[in-house]
């Protein structure tokens, strides 16, 4: 008989070996042999599963560098399957199974693993026999035969794009179902998440120092890797306390309590646009009655804008043509209790204003507004008409200050072409999709998508101490 020979192909591995687990956003990782074992393991904590029923995934942290919990990876996976493991202290647990490339060096095969959150596991990985074979020959009394990888990849830029395809658990806060959520979950879908629609006021919530939560429907509500806030103008208070948990919490809402908050008051937005240098017409408010007359000499004379503080959809929203219409417009909205502000009517946009989307940043897209017959109000609602609209550099340059200050990831920011530059009325946090997508034909749902996918990515941590064994 001869003694069996040495496959040249296979890699020599140590006890313990560096290797990357690619699929997982996981660029290195210390593993540890275990011939033992069957399955491979990691270890992960916080493991969910999310998705349907169909397809379930899992979604956990991991944390590769040892006595660095700082550092947390957010992982998901397809579960392949649920198996019972026993292991090495004599006690059974059901665990996940997902699947993933696994490198080593230049080669790379696809592997399973168990998932657990035992935190009597030393090492980040376990490589059981399945994994090894056909691929490496052991050398048991070694380690560190492959490529030495560094932990300091997590520092780098380099880890953001470790995982660019994770699916991620996304939650829409709406109370409706209608065709901007389900396009949001349609579109996050389609990029391979997992998107769950909430009901804003069923949300509720425990609020605590130590461990705040968000409770639905009798239990508390999974980690979500992003929210996207679409508050209703009825239950802002309400709606941005949700949302306020959800940033507590840790959570990416693509839409700030803050911003949302500062968008619907629009006293506080003019503010605060004034305080960013962003045009606006002259706006001018008072509260009290004898002040009427100078409140008007403020904006410059008739005619003049007056508008109720919580409009929405133009509904108080009045032209007032001469200073006496102005005067008994004011009188009417004080006498009913009204906070209402006076503006500047620019006449020469003539009942057209420009919506543009703002995502992440940019101007994904815009459209020109216009009323209906005979009305200065360009509102959709108010059955105007959107067509597409190619906007100027400074119009452009505008709505993305005016999402900016208000510090919103996703926003609609109308405004009016005026002699002297664009004039930004207000900034929606909520905008609506079907009337911009309808009229430009563009995917926004999608580009909302791929924001929140970018919003997400792990950020390098910064470390003063060098990582071990870097
Ligand atoms: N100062 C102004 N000069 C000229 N037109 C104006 C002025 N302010 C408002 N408008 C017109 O009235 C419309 C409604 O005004 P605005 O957007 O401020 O009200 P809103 O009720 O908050 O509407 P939305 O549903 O867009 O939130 C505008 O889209 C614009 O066409
Ligand atoms: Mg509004
Ligand atoms: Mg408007």
């Amino acid at each position: 008989m001869s003694e069996p020979q040495e496959n040249p192909d296979l890699l020599r591995f140590g006890w313990e070996e560096w290797v990357s687990l690619p699929d997982l956003g996981l660029p290195a990782l210390k593993a540890k042999v275990d011939t033992g074992a069957r399955t491979s393991a990691l270890h992960a904590s916080d493991i969910e599963s999310f998705g349907s029923i169909n397809a379930p995934k899992v979604r956990f942290m991991v944390h590769p560098v040892p006595g660095r919990e700082d550092l947390a990876i957010a992982c998901s996976a397809r579960v392949v399957d649920r198996r019972t493991v026993t292991s090495s202290n004599g006690e059974s647990e059901q665990r996940y199974v997902i699947a993933s490339a696994l490198r080593v060096g230049d080669q790379s095969w696809r592997i399973e693993m168990t998932l657990t959150d035992r935190s009597s596991m030393n090492s980040r990985m376990l490589l059981g026999r399945e994994a090894l074979k056909d691929h490496i020959t052991i050398v048991a009394t070694e380690r560190y035969q492959q490529p030495r990888l560094s932990y300091d990849v997590y520092t780098t830029a380099k880890v953001r794009t470790a995982a660019p395809n994770r699916s991620l658990r996304i939650a829409v806060l709406s109370r409706e179902d209608n065709y901007s959520t389900r396009r949001l979950v349609e579109a996050g879908e389609k990029r391979g998440h997992s998107v769950e629609v909430i009901d804003t006021l069923r949300c509720y919530m425990a609020i605590n120092a130590l461990a705040p939560e968000v409770h639905y429907d009798g239990k508390r509500l999974p980690r979500y890797d992003a929210v996207i806030p679409r508050i209703g103008a009825t239950i802002t208070s309400y709606g941005t306390a949700v949302v306020r948990q959800f940033e507590t919490i840790g959570t990416f809402c693509l839409n700030g309590s803050d911003g949302i908050l500062a968008s619907r008051d629009k006293l506080f937005a003019h503010q605060l646009m004034a305080r960013h240098r962003i045009g606006m017409p002259n706006t001018a408010f008072a509260s009290s009655p004898k002040d009427t007359d100078s409140l008007m000499r403020l904006v410059g004379n008739a005619p003049v804008i007056v508008k109720l503080l919580e409009s929405t959809q133009g509904k108080g929203v009045v032209l007032a043509e001469t200073k006496k219409a102005a005067q008994s417009v004011i009188d009417a909205f004080r006498g009913l209790k009204a906070n209402f502000l006076v503006q500047d009517f620019v006449k020469e946009s003539a009942g057209e204003d420009i919506r543009c989307l703002v995502v992440g940043g940019k101007v994904v897209a815009s459209m020109k507004r216009t009323g209906a017959e005979g009305d200065f109000r360009s509102n959709l609602h108010r059955g105007g008409s959107a067509k597409v609209v190619r906007i100027t550099r400074e119009e452009r340059e505008a709505a993305v200050r005016a999402a900016r200050a208000f510090r919103l990831g996703l926003a609609g920011v109308d405004l009016l072409r005026s002699d002297s530059g664009p004039k930004v009325l207000e900034v929606n946090s909520s905008p609506g999709l079907e009337g911009i997508e309808t009229a430009t034909h563009k995917d926004i749902a999608d580009q909302v998508m791929a924001h929140v996918e970018s919003s997400v990515r792990p950020t390098p941590v910064r470390s003063r101490k060098a990582l071990p064994d870097a």
